[in-house]
């Protein structure tokens, strides 16, 4: 009795209204977050391995921020691109109060006091050598030293009024000196989204394209506090810390090759997880429809919905603002 032909699981697929009664996972807009390059320029500025994504000026920001606002997107990431004088090996850049992605968080705040705003606390976009922290005389990245930068970024982020910082640099114990710091000066409300598990991937290669990293970064690579594509244990462990030392939300990047590491993640911890579509996946999946090779449309939200049904709560995608409006669409 308990098989075919009494059993044929293609009734329920048969009509779209029992396809919609049996769907377990449904993408919204409040599943997006969007990445958003700033620069120091006037206007947009297109990034060739990255088609249909551009760096923007603060006012072209707030006019991307009024968009995604308006499609319901709940929070965008800030990514500045620092111009290669204002580089150096201290990478001082990350914590001035007048610097680019300071600014750019007040205007947004002043603007649109609603829509979520979250940075990126690393150093790379600041370092003349590309790498995420300060380096020794042998080139290795030195953790504790770099930890104190990234407590000075991430204070001046807040005093700026970010809603959510997010330590994406992979040093060990900044989550937990950085939450120290944000409570002794009275930011209690700051979030802290944890790049947990953060792969040292090749697909980030059109991202530094983006922020203009690659060139300072050169043949080197980001092995010694990345984690290596292969593991999955050190995801757990590394979630676990950064979750023991006060981080609100975690993180595992890239996204659709990592899939299994998010479903892991959240069905240990059961906390608010993230996952990052990273600018390759993006690259790949708009070469192949630039191309004519694949349905745009339904590729992405395809793409988009099965991070989250691994797990996911939200996904930082390129495609953010075209999935929004789609998403709109469709009800
Ligand atoms: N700390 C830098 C940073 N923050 C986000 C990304 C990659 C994002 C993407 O590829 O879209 C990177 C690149 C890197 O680690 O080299
Ligand atoms: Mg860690």
């Amino acid at each position: 009795m308990s098989s075919y032909p009494y059993v044929r699981p293609r009734r329920m697929r048969r009509d779209e209204f029992s396809r919609r009664l049996m769907r377990e996972t449904v993408l919204t807009s409040n599943d997006l977050i969007y990445p958003v390059f700033v620069h120091e320029l006037e206007g947009r500025e297109a990034i060739p391995s990255m088609p249909g994504v551009e760096r923007l000026s603060i006012d072209e920001l707030l006019r991307v921020a009024e968009q995604a606002s308006e499609l319901r997107i709940p929070a965008l990431a800030l990514f500045p691109v620092t111009a290669p004088e204002a580089k150096s090996l201290d990478a001082a850049a990350a914590w001035d109060e007048d610097g680019l992605c300071q600014r750019a968080v007040r205007a947004l705040k002043r603007r649109f006091p609603e829509l979520g705003v979250i940075t990126d606390v690393a150093l790379d976009p600041y370092t003349s050598h590309g790498q995420d922290g300060l380096l020794d005389d042998y080139g290795y990245v030195i953790n504790d030293l770099t930890v104190e930068a990234l407590v000075k970024q991430a204070l001046s982020h807040a005093a700026a009024g970010v809603d959510i910082v997010a330590p994406s640099d992979m040093m060990d114990g900044r989550i937990g000196e950085i939450r120290g710091a944000l409570e002794v000066e009275g930011y209690l409300h700051t979030r802290i989204l944890a790049y947990s598990a953060k792969y040292a991937s090749a697909f980030y290669g059109p991202f530094r394209d983006a922020v203009g990293s690659a060139s300072a970064l050169g043949k080197a690579d980001k092995k010694t506090y990345q984690m290596d594509p292969a593991n999955t244990d050190e995801a757990l462990h590394e979630v676990s810390l950064d979750l023991a030392e006060g981080a609100d939300m975690v993180m595992v990047k890239p996204g659709m090759p990592y899939l299994d590491i998010v479903r892991r993640v959240k069905e240990e911890f059961g906390v608010p997880t993230f996952a990052y579509q990273v600018s390759g996946e993006y690259a790949m999946l708009k070469a192949a429809i630039l191309n004519g090779w694949l349905d745009e449309r339904a590729c992405v939200l395809e793409a988009l919905t099965s991070i989250k049904r691994a797990g996911a709560d939200g996904v930082l995608t390129y495609f953010a603002l075209d999935a929004a409006r789609w998403l709109r669409e469709q009800d």
